[in-house]
């Protein structure tokens, strides 16, 4: 009962903090050496140096800036090294806007069995052939320059949740030197190194994790540890704790969120950047994303449904093809309905951070939360 009440606490005062008007929320420009780019602004994931099911011209056409990679597939498979042979990520992909790759830290810890982390850091088995490999600060920054992103991500160990406060103090101290070692290890000019804000569900870590980051002086911040399975007013509480002692002039980056509700409270909050492989991993089992929520149009009830999924949508998918049609050939197995939702939840998020930045710069934020929850959460 008392952790309900606390959750309930945390809305209290956050619903408090809505009504007296008080928003974090900003419109930013993001400066890189492959573009100036508008936030808040939703990174579509492209892990494998491809985003599934969509080409570059696709994700250039439904207005994506930057989109992400990750360094622990690329590093297992094809190599970081070849594809710097092959000019880097961004000739290697043709994709000529913003690139972000994460550092690995959580995709070790959520994807490698048999790990082992210590203060020279982590070992584990590839998940490709079980071969015994390791990542420490040094590897993962090398890597990322051989990947030639726009912006790298310092080594972090992602804390799992739930987990004890002493586990969490002593990985949270540790990702702060790791963070360090991997500022000196970063020697490539042009290119942005983040460093990831990490500290459990604890908020006194949060702030520690923050405050030690922010005095090494790095050009953004990602917030990590977040949307690993704790209750979202838990998340909301974190937010709270850290993005107001992260710096007003850079960048703060969300890892790994998410549905719209969780954007629109982020950016409440502050955040300005976001990725998740949630619109397009739905996307392929069929589940399209719309603003009174999800719409699973493999379902029957859509068998002969001859609107698109959103008449209000712009998208190549809802420009031209009916729910009836998408859902045959989901059923059909083919290819292409994984790619017309896929294409459709892409746009669904990018038009709506870009609906929010145009609601920031209106100075209507606050209401467009307001109509936005109430017929999301319907
Ligand atoms: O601390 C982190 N450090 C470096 N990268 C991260 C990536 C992260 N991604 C998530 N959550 C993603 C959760 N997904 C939601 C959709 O379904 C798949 C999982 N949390 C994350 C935390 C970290
Ligand atoms: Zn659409």
């Amino acid at each position: 009962t008392c952790a309900f009440a606390g959750q309930k606490k945390v809305l209290a005062a956050y619903e408090e903090a809505v009504k007296c008007g008080y928003s974090g929320a900003r419109a930013g420009r993001l400066h890189t050496p492959h573009g100036v780019f508008d936030t808040p602004m939703f990174m579509p994931v492209g892990t494998q140096a491809t985003v599934k099911a969509v080409s570059p011209r696709e994700l250039k056409e439904m207005g994506a800036q930057i989109i992400l990679s990750n360094t622990y597939h690329l590093y297992l498979r094809p190599g970081t090294e070849l594809v710097a042979e092959a000019g880097g990520l961004h000739r290697f992909m043709d994709w000529d806007g913003g690139i972000l790759t994460d550092s690995g830290g959580f995709q070790v810890f959520s994807l490698g069995p048999l790990r082992k982390i210590t203060e020279e850091g982590a070992a584990f088995r590839s998940h490709i052939d079980g071969s015994t490999q390791f990542l420490s600060p040094e590897i993962a920054i090398k890597a990322q320059m051989n990947l030639g992103a726009d912006i790298i991500m310092a080594f972090d160990e992602c804390i799992p949740y739930p987990a004890e406060y002493q586990y969490a103090k002593l990985s949270t101290e540790r990702t702060t030197r790791w963070a360090e070692r991997s500022q000196k290890a970063h020697t490539r000019s042009g290119q942005a190194l983040f460093a990831i804000v990490q500290g459990g569900m604890y908020q006194d870590l949060r702030r520690v994790s923050a405050n030690d980051l922010v005095s090494l002086d790095f050009p953004g911040y990602g917030i990590g540890g977040l949307s690993v399975g704790e209750p979202k007013p838990v998340m909301y509480e974190m937010l709270e704790q850290t993005v107001p002692l992260l710096p007003e002039n850079k960048p703060r980056y969300l890892m790994g969120v998410g549905t719209p509700d969780c954007l629109v409270e982020a950016v409440r909050y502050g955040i300005d950047m976001f990725d998740c492989v949630f619109p397009t991993r739905v996307a392929r089992n069929g589940t399209a994303m719309t603003k009174s929520g999800r719409l699973v149009v493999k379902n029957a009830a859509y068998a002969k449904d001859f609107l698109p999924i959103d008449e209000n949508c712009g998208c190549y998918a809802c420009q031209n093809f009916s729910r009836a049609y998408i859902r045959h050939l989901l059923k059909a197995d083919e290819i292409f309905g994984l790619r017309l939702t896929t294409i459709h939840n892409l746009y669904f998020l990018l038009d709506f951070t870009k609906k929010m930045r145009q609601a920031i710069l209106e100075d209507r934020f606050l209401s467009f939360r307001e109509e936005f929850l109430a017929q999301y959460c319907k």
